[in-house]
């Protein structure tokens, strides 16, 4: 039962987070000319993404890339090496910076759409009053019209695993690391893990992947997941399948990681990337008569509203997808909702992007997926060493996957793998979001010499199958 305002609250709108859905659910807020504050604690200004998350981690493979030479092995060869000792102090050096530049980039945003910034630690006092505990222990009472919960995640930890946050880490503490492993466990082969485990192999560690499941990536096309697992292996990753961690060890000289199977694998260190929990716990919930499940996660109807008409819940406390720019996009609705503005759903049909070493990045439906919905479609293929640019940056093995319907010609997805993936990916987001066709692909003039020129190559190649096929129909 909703709890009605007695008095003017101090907000109209008040957000507990800062990260990417809490941001823009404030500044959509103060943009329709609302009240809006954020609660957040001041070395957190700009929430996990940019403290622990998306933005140091790429950087970090930014820096991986730069100082190993990988992008440039294919052109002078294996032992082509920026730096050929690298250290913790080269890769974080650039890290910090870029950390503390969206820092300043998110106060300024904030403060210059007149959103209030409230620095402490937000919990619950009732359904419309929240309390900002400061740094010194002060309590200061707020109260808000409506109010948006965007606190995100944190590395889930098992209670059977001691950390030490040096050789024993999540993926938080990998970041402040004192020395570059020459091995290390990962545990788990979901987006973090691969995402680490390329970068510390392309630094030259000895990774073992362990994942209990069978295989990884599961979302993704099956023959990119095959590319990279390829790649990696070259790379000297090994991977663990069908294997579950039962313990972690540590010793003087290092790790020992024991499997339930029994096997046991040494290692200067561990990582656990075995999924995340949504931080809910400060916040006292059940004082706003809400709950979150074992997860920490809380529910949230279409229009991001809670269990309490009035408080809603963006980003990833509220699971899936648990990525930047549908935490942006869900703060932005959550908000024009709250403000009683009319505001599109956001599209069904998102990119994924992953940065590995080498990036994968989709739209729109996987072959299994379509095969599993009966749904007919046929494949066009480039491969980036077919043109010209690929040539030029030494990728041979980066390729581009359209899977269109024969029938209308329209796009059903499109699979990248290989530089500039993630970037690429917009141009099939875009084609697909307008209702386009593969011909207008077929028809246009790209850039020469571009990576760009993937999607008219496999559109020549998806509509000469189906050509083909229409012919042997005839
Ligand atoms: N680029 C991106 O899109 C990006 C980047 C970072 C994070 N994220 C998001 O962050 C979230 C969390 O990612 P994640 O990779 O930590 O979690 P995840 O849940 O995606 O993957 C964890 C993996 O660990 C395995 N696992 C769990 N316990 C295990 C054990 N004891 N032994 C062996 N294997 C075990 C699971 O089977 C699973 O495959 C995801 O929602 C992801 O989408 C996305």
């Amino acid at each position: 039962m909703a709890v009605t305002l007695a008095c003017v609250p101090d907000f109209d709108v008040l957000v507990i987070g800062s990260g990417p859905g809490g941001q823009k659910a404030a500044i959509a807020a103060a943009k329709l000319g609302r009240r809006a504050a954020v609660v957040d604690r001041t070395d957190s200004v700009g929430g996990v993404s940019i403290h622990t998350g998306t933005i140091p981690s790429k950087t970090l493979r930014e820096a991986v890339l730069y100082l190993t030479g990988l992008n440039q092995r294919d052109l002078y060869g294996q032992s082509y090496r920026l730096k050929e000792d690298i250290t913790v102090a080269d890769l974080t050096a650039r890290t910090q910076h870029v950390v503390s530049r969206e820092v300043d980039v998110v106060r300024s945003q904030l403060s210059r759409n007149q959103v209030t910034l409230l620095p402490g630690t937000g919990r619950f006092v009732d359904q419309h009053t929240v309390a900002v505990r400061d740094a010194v222990g002060q309590d200061r009472l707020v109260t808000a019209e409506h109010i948006v919960i965007a606190t995100g995640t944190r590395p889930a930890r098992p209670a059977s695993v001691e950390f030490d946050d040096r050789t024993v880490m999540d993926s938080d503490s990998i970041l402040s690391m004192e020395r570059v492993p020459r091995s290390m466990v990962i545990v788990g082969a979901g987006v973090i893990g691969m995402e680490y485990a390329s970068m510390f192999a392309a630094l030259g560690s000895k990774i073992t992947v362990v994942e209990q499941r069978e295989g990884m990536l599961d979302f993704c096309d099956g023959e990119i997941v095959e590319a990279l697992k390829y790649h990696l292996r070259d790379l000297a990753v090994t991977f663990r399948f069908g294997e579950t961690v039962a313990a972690v060890e540590r010793h003087a000289r290092g790790t020992l990681t024991v499997l339930e199977s029994g096997k046991k694998i040494a290692a200067d260190a561990v990582m656990y990337s075995a999924g995340r929990q949504g931080l809910t716990d400060e916040l006292d919930l059940d004082k706003a008569g809400l709950r979150a499940d074992k997860r920490g996660r809380i529910s949230v109807d279409e229009h991001y509203r809670t269990a309490v008409p009035h408080i809603y819940a963006v980003g990833d406390v509220i699971g899936f997808p648990a990525l930047a720019a549908t935490s942006m996009e869900q703060g932005r609705t959550a908000a024009y909702h709250a403000c009683g503005e009319p505001v599109h759903a956001i599209q069904d049909v998102q990119p994924i992007g992953i940065y590995t070493i080498p990036e994968v990045s989709f739209i729109g439906r996987t072959e299994d997926q379509l095969t599993d919905d009966l749904v007919p479609f046929e494949v066009g293929v480039s491969r980036y060493r077919e043109l010209a640019r690929g040539q030029i940056i030494g990728d041979a093995h980066g390729m581009l996957k359209l899977l269109v319907s024969p029938s209308d010609r329209t796009l059903l997805g499109v699979h990248c793998f290989g530089t500039g993936a993630t970037e690429l990916i917009h141009i099939g987001q875009a084609l697909m979001g307008c209702g386009g066709t593969v011909d207008y692909l077929v028809d246009a003039v790209f850039n020469y010499p571009t990576l760009a020129e993937s999607y008219k190559v496999a559109a020549l190649d998806v509509t000469n199958k189906i050509r083909q096929i229409d012919r042997m129909a005839d």
